[in-house]
Parts: structure tokens; sequence; C-alpha cells
């Protein structure tokens, strides 16, 4: 029997001007007939829809385009996937901290659409001054050839008119670069794929925000004190590759917006807010519901915790995955194909969010709407953001108006003000930002992390027979809806899943080892019908090859409902449970490398390191440089007059991993910041050696003469007596600087980008009264599921400084060895001008009874 119509094409938007312009029913009906499925095809119905904005509905363009991607190779097996940004920028004056910090994050890829020549200049200058990781960025100029481009556009008929109005350019340039951008992405990502290498970056996920807009992984809970930096165990690589096996497809972010504080002088300039800002407004207002398509979505509006607080949009802004079809639906959002709501997922923003810096330093807010003049009410066809209509009537009105606002407005208040809205939790503070900028972070470009063991996951995409009668009741379900209402799961597709699940114990598949079709979720396939998306994890021995095609045989046979089937995704999934912590620390590293360019250590070091799990070198720092270190901070000591002694209660001043006093804050005070750890397990006294510090240490730390540390040896005794706060200054510089330089090895050793994180330094004395630190490990223990790559400490690097170490003395450091090197314990004296190097996560160890003051300088990695 021939069928008049195919599936679905019995709705297309005739009563609107910009969808006929992007294609006739003609081009429809072909475009269905050119589909496997589809036998043959005619437009049965035009209907008028006025609640979906036919923008929506253009998703079957991705049809249009040609075959689709079906067969293309496997999505990049052993990969995490990356994140990249697209921004329209103008005159952005912290461009160049805003592509360091994201580079520091791990961003990939940055699209940045250059709003005039200038700033394309600008751009290619700082993409040269950033050497290698400069190839990063695309920088594209907004010129006669870009607007042509514009032009082909889906997104042209929405945004093409708007570019003539003065209040909605910018908007409409910042669409269409965005679209411009997915695409230039998506090819990327294909060229890649199927292993021509691509010309530019290359990125799975695509971001589009604003130059005055971070994106801030990690975020610590609220009212944590843990210098903002978060202790989340996740990495964005590993956040995004969750999301994908969740069969996320688009990702939105909270905003927070800056608040400035009032500070000595609250009309003050400020040169780069990333570094100086560190207080924002909480964003609450996110939800799912603004991924529901309405066109009143494209303005921003004032909101979050405190309505009143904001003063720019809190709308958010979102990532969709490259190669999906999605498309910018204004600034805030990307529309998934059909206008699905499924597959978009609300990021808490306590782990992932958006800082916006908005309207920071006076002057330059003078300036900006100086520039923007008397700009209109209405904005994209909605009404502008209330605060930007009080700022350009109180620019009119004059210089005092303004001032006016902006400390009203723009500046939240003093410091108790500031207290109160941290305290109602209006106001967050997230030192994230500055603390990635300030610290040594170094992005790696090596190659794979190693192979995991046999575990894939893969997603086979199931598109229905024609002429299935459950199918007709569909349409008639359908008629007169809108896509979104109508790409609902039709009951066929449960019925195959229910199939297909009998299916795993059947010959064919369990040959492959363990077959688990773990759930399934539909797209829209053509209007009126959806396709199938079944998710099977496959774990066992057999290639996955073999396993990909003997799931698509099984889908195939499964049912006479399911025409074709091909695999869509395929991705090796990390062993997690059976994995033991060794096993996931070594995979931060690559195995394969040759390592040429090693600072300190030589290529058999990293052999034996990651053989066994740790390292002791000996005379990696000079003796009697790391005894200074020790006689400094027991010079220190003497002068503090709270820590040379441990409090008889046990209470302390702060928590292990927190510095509570900085060392830079240090210039009033004498003395390190000392304090006793809040745990029972230790016995040391410690402090945290910061950057800035590190920099410029304070000649008046401690008084002369320092005291002579390890006074059995008279040698280095009678060397160093005569040194000067000076000397023991430059000689810590040094042995930190040594400790920078070993961070640069590790990451050159680490696979792609899994060590880039910050370092942290910390001074430690044990006294001689038997101070000991029971066994434990030095990060949470990870099974691998939070990603090996999670921002916690990953190696921990110790200097021993102290100059004549005997038996006696005690304070080994004990090692327990993995398992499978025969288990048992290595123990280690601390001795001045050692070395010993660990895998922060996986390696116990424990500090024995020390009878000696003993002292170490250790630095964590990230
Ligand atoms: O000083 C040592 O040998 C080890 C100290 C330690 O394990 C720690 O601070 O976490
Ligand atoms: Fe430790």
């Amino acid at each position: 029997m021939t069928r008049d119509v195919g599936y679905g094409i019995f709705a297309a938007v005739a009563t609107c001007r910009s969808w006929t312009g992007i294609v006739s029913a003609e081009e429809l009906e072909d475009a269905a007939k050119g589909l496997a499925c589809i036998q043959n095809a005619r437009v049965v119905k035009w209907y008028p829809c006025m609640d979906v904005c036919p923008f929506d509905q253009c998703w079957f363009q991705e049809y249009l385009r040609g075959p689709a991607k079906k067969n293309a190779a496997p999505l990049r097996a052993n990969r995490l996937p990356s994140l990249g940004i697209v921004t329209t920028f103008r005159g952005a004056p912290n461009l160049e901290s805003w592509v360091r910090y994201h580079l520091k994050v791990g961003i990939k890829a940055f699209y940045l659409y250059a709003d005039s020549a200038a700033d394309a200049e600008a751009a290619r200058r700082l993409a040269d001054t950033l050497g290698p990781e400069g190839a990063y960025m695309r920088i594209v100029e907004v010129d006669d050839a870009l607007r042509q481009e514009w032009e082909s556009l889906v997104g042209w008929s929405r945004y093409g008119p708007r570019l003539k109005e003065v209040g909605s350019a910018v908007m409409a340039r910042q669409c269409l670069n965005a679209e411009h951008a997915m695409i230039v992405a998506g090819a990327a990502l294909d060229m890649e794929q199927e292993g021509e290498g691509a010309e530019g970056p290359v990125c799975e996920w695509l971001l589009h925000c604003d130059a005055d807009e971070l994106v801030c992984m990690n975020v610590p809970e609220e009212g944590a004190d843990d210098d903002g930096q978060g202790r989340s165990t996740r990495s964005l690589q590993d956040f995004l590759a969750e999301a994908e096996l969740m069969g996320v497809a688009a990702i939105v972010l909270a905003n927070h917006e800056v608040a400035l504080e009032e500070g000595d002088d609250a009309l003050r300039d400020i040169a780069d807010p990333f570094l100086e800002c560190t207080l924002f407004k909480v964003n609450d207002r996110i939800n799912a519901d603004l991924n529901v398509p309405t066109p009143a979505d494209d303005g921003g509006k004032p909101g979050g915790g405190d309505e009143s607080l904001f003063i720019q949009y809190s709308n958010g802004k979102s990532m969709a995955r490259v190669g999906r079809g999605a498309r910018p639906h204004g600034v805030h959002k990307w529309l998934l194909p059909g206008g699905s709501a499924s597959g978009v997922m609300v990021a808490d923003a306590r782990e992932l969010c958006l800082l916006h810096y908005p309207d920071c330093g006076y002057s330059s807010f003078v300036e900006k709407y100086k520039t923007l003049g008397n700009f209109g009410d209405e904005w994209f066809g909605q009404n502008q953001m209330p605060f930007r209509l009080r700022a350009r009537d109180a620019a009119k009105a004059g210089p005092e108006a303004l001032e006016g606002l902006y400390r009203k407005e723009v500046i939240v208040g003093d410091e108790a003000r500031v207290r109160t809205l941290i305290d109602r939790g209006d106001c967050v503070r997230i030192n994230k930002a500055r603390h990635v900028l300030q610290h040594t972070i170094a992005v790696s470009t090596s190659n794979l992390p190693n192979a995991c063991k046999e575990r894939w996951r893969f997603e086979v995409e199931l598109v229905p027979t024609n002429g299935d009668e459950s199918d007709d009741d569909a349409q008639d379900d359908c008629e007169g809806k809108d896509v979104a209402t109508i790409a609902r799961d039709p009951p066929w597709c449960s019925a195959v899943f229910d199939e297909l699940c009998c299916k795993s114990a059947s010959e064919e598949l369990v040959s492959l080892g363990d077959v688990k079709f773990v759930g399934w979720r539909t797209e829209p396939f053509f209007f009126g019908s959806v396709k199938m998306v079944v998710i099977v994890v496959v774990t066992g021995k057999s290639g996955s090859d073999s396993a990909a095609q003997a799931l698509v045989s099984v889908c195939l046979s499964v049912s006479d409902k399911v025409q074709s089937a091909s695999i869509i995704a395929q991705r090796q999934i990390p062993d997690k449970a059976s994995d033991d912590a060794f096993d996931t620390c070594r995979r931060l590293f690559q195995t394969t490398a040759d390592f040429m360019n090693l600072g300190i250590l030589k290529a058999s070091d990293v052999a034996t390191f990651l053989e066994q799990g740790f390292l002791v070198l000996d005379n990696v720092f000079d003796a009697a440089v790391s005894a200074n270190v020790a006689r400094l901070a027991a010079a220190s000591l003497a002068a503090d007059k709270v820590c040379s002694e441990r409090p008889e209660n046990g209470s302390t001043s702060g928590s292990t991993t927190t510095p509570t006093t900085t060392t830079t804050e240090l210039s009033q005070k004498q003395g390190l910041p000392w304090r006793w750890p809040e745990q029972t397990a230790r016995g040391d006294c410690v402090c945290w050696i910061d950057n800035a510090f590190a920099e410029d240490i304070p000649a008046t730390l401690f008084s002369f003469p320092p005291p002579v540390v390890g006074a059995q040896d008279a040698a280095v005794d009678d060397a160093k007596s005569a040194c000067s706060s000076a000397s023991l200054a430059a000689d810590l510089k040094s042995v930190l600087s040594q400790l920078a330089a070993l961070q640069l090895d590790l990451v050159q050793c680490a696979a792609d980008g899994r060590l880039l994180g910050d370092r942290e330094v910390q001074l430690a004395w044990y006294p001689a009264n038997g101070a000991a630190y029971a066994k434990h490990c030095d990060a949470l223990p990870d099974d691998g599921s939070k990603g090996a790559s999670g921002l916690q400490r990953k190696v921990t690097a110790i200097c021993y400084c102290n100059p004549s170490w005997t038996e006696a003395s005690g304070g080994c450091l004990r090692i327990t060895r993995q398992d499978r090197q025969g288990g048992g314990t290595v123990d280690v004296e601390p001795v001045a001008g050692r070395l010993v190097l660990f895998m922060s996560r996986c390696v116990q160890h424990e500090v024995r009874p020390s009878f000696a003051d003993r002292y170490a300088l250790t630095a964590w990695y990230w």
C-alpha cells in the first residue's frame, strides 16, 4: 500500500514571513522524501502558530543541510569534552585577563567576534602574546564578509531586521555571531572526528557569554571559609562528560552579579575587576522554566536573591553541545532542536555558575552611559531593564545625578551592609577568579589520558518505520499543536525498549560481555514524529566496533517498528569502583611520552614516580639553603607568643586546609601566621605561604639573632650563623621557586590538562615532644567517579629542612606502599635537601613521632 502522507509533515508554518523565506512547501516535501523512512510526503496542513515562534521550529533545517552525520566516526573515545566560548566584544578593557582566566580553567576554544577592526587587532595581538595557547582563539571581525555570512543563517530572519534598531542591534549581532560560531565549531568537530584534523580550535560545548563574564566552576558552599576555591572534586571537563552521559545537550548557568563594595573610595576606578572584585549578588532565580522558549525571555530582567539588588540581567547564560543543532535564542539561551526542553539542565550554581562584572568603576560607568546616549525605552521589543533607563536619565540630568545613582545602586554598601547581605544569603564572597588569576596554573596540551577498562556507552538511534497504526493516532493527536508539545514519547518506544531489555541475554549480545540497556529518550524526527535514542552500556573485553555492530543488528531485529538503527555516540566510560585509587591517580599522567624538557626531574624519576606512586630524591635542594628555611621558621616561631606552645585544651585557630590569615597580611604583624590545626590526628604547627608573601618576605619576621636549628651540626651552624634576615628570605624564596619549577615538570607529565590547578605551600613544624601525624591521604579518597581531574590536591611535594637528623630524632615519613608494589611501608628521614613526591589521593603516609624539632616545606599541586 502506498501512503500519501509520510511521517510528520502535517504542519508547516504558512503565516510567518520569516519562515517562508527560508523554505518553501516543495523544499520541505523534498527534504522529507530524502529521508530513508519516508516514502512520500506532502504538506497537508498549514496552520498559524501564534504561541510558538516560527524560529523555534526550524530545527529540521539540520536535515536540509545534507546527509545526517549518522555514520561519523565514534565520538572522541577517551577524551573528555571541552568547552569553548563565543563572545562578541567591543573595547573590552580586560580581555587579556578574561582570556587568561579561561585558559587556566581549561577552556579550549574562544570564538571572538570583534565588533570593530581595532578590537580585532587587539585580540590578534593578545593571541600572539599567548604563544601556542593563542591558537585556541579564533578571531572574527564583524565586517562585510561576515555580514554576508549572517544572511545564510537560520537566525537571520529573526535577528537581521533587528540590526537596524538602535536598542537591539548589539544583541542581534551577538545572536548571529553565536549561531555562526556554533556552525564553525560544529564543522571543526566534524573534521576532527573524521580524522581530518581541524584547522581551528575544537570544542564539544559552546557557551555564549560576554567579555565581562567568567565561567566559574567549583564555587564553594555559601559561607564556607575556604578562600573561595571550593572543594568540589570535579573539573569542568568532568562535569560536561557526566552531563553528556545523562543525555544533556544544553546547560543553563545562573549569573551572580558583581557587588561593588564602598571601600575607601566608592567612586574609584577598577583596573581589573576579575582580580579585584570578590563579592557577588546571589542569583537564585534561575530555574528550568527559563528553557521554555518564550520570546519574552529575550530581555534581561532584574532580579536575583534580592530583587532590588541586581542592576543588570539575572536570567543567566547557557552552553550547548556542539553539532547537535542548537541555535541561539536571544543571548541567554540555546534552543535545542524542536524547542525541546528535555535535555536542558540547570547547573547547580554552587558548583558551576557565571560571574558577571558589569559597571565596575565609576569613570567607566560614566563613559558607558555617555556612549550609549539617549537610547529608547524598548529593547528587542520589550522594556529595557529599569536600571539602564534610570542610568540613561541620570546621565541626561547631569553628573550629580549619575554619581548619586552609582552610589545608591551600583555600590552595595559599606562593610556592615556587606556583612548583612552575606549573612542573609543575598551576597556571596567568591575568590575563585582572583585565585586563579594570581596563581601559577599551567595548562597542559599533552596527549590523551590512558585507556581505561573496557566499558562503553553507546547511543543507538532508532528511526521508526512508516505505516505504523499507532502513529496515525499520534498524528491525530498532534494536529494544531506546537512541536514542543507533540514531540513526546509515543508508545512504540517503550515497547521497543522492553524488547531490547529481553534481548540483552541473547547469544549475540552475551558474547560481548555484560550488555545493559540503561534507558532511552526521544528526539524530534520530523513534525509529529520522534526517533528514539537508546542508551546501552557494554562491559566486556570485545572491541567497541564489534559491540557497535552487534547492537545495531539487535536493534534492527527487535521490532518491525524500527526502520533503521545507527550508533550516534560511543564513549569509553572511565572505570569507577573497580579501579583502585592508585589507578585513578595514575590516569592523571601520561605514561608513554618522552619527557624531554624537565627542569628538576629526570625521565627515569618520572617513571619511578608513576610505578610506585611516590619518589624520594636527595640533594634536590641545597642542604644549607633548606636548613635556613628551618631557621627562618624557628625564628618566626620564637617571636610568636601564641603559637610557640600548643594550646592546652586543643582549641585552635582554624581548619587544616584553610589559611585564616594569609602571609600577605603580615606586613603589619610580626611573624608568620602559625596555627595549630584543629585535628587530633596531627601534632604539628603550620603556616601557609602565599605567593605574594614569597615575593616580598618582610624583614620584620623575627628577632635576631635567629635561633640555630639542628644545633648538633656545628658546620652548618658556623657557616650560617652570620646570616641576615635578607639571606634567609632569599633562601626560602629559592626553595619556593624550585617547588614552582617542579610543578611545571609535573604539568608536562600530566595527561591532557589534568594537572592544571593551583599550588599551595605550607611550612610545618613538628615540636620535639613526640609530635606526629597519623596515617592519612592528602586528598579525599577518590574512586574516579568524580573525575580523575577533579579539583583537589593531586601531587604532594615535600622539601625537608632538617640539617642534622639522627635515628633518635624519629620523625620519619612512613609511606605505605601500594599492594601491587608488594605492600609494606617505607620510612623516609626528613633530612635537609631531600625531596619526597607522592600522589596525594592514593599514597597513605604518616609522620612518626618526632623527638627533635622537625621542619618541612610542603607544596600541594592541584
Ligand atoms: O611532613 C611530612 O613528612 C608529611 C606531612 C603531611 O603528611 C601533611 O602535612 O599532610
Ligand atoms: Fe600528608
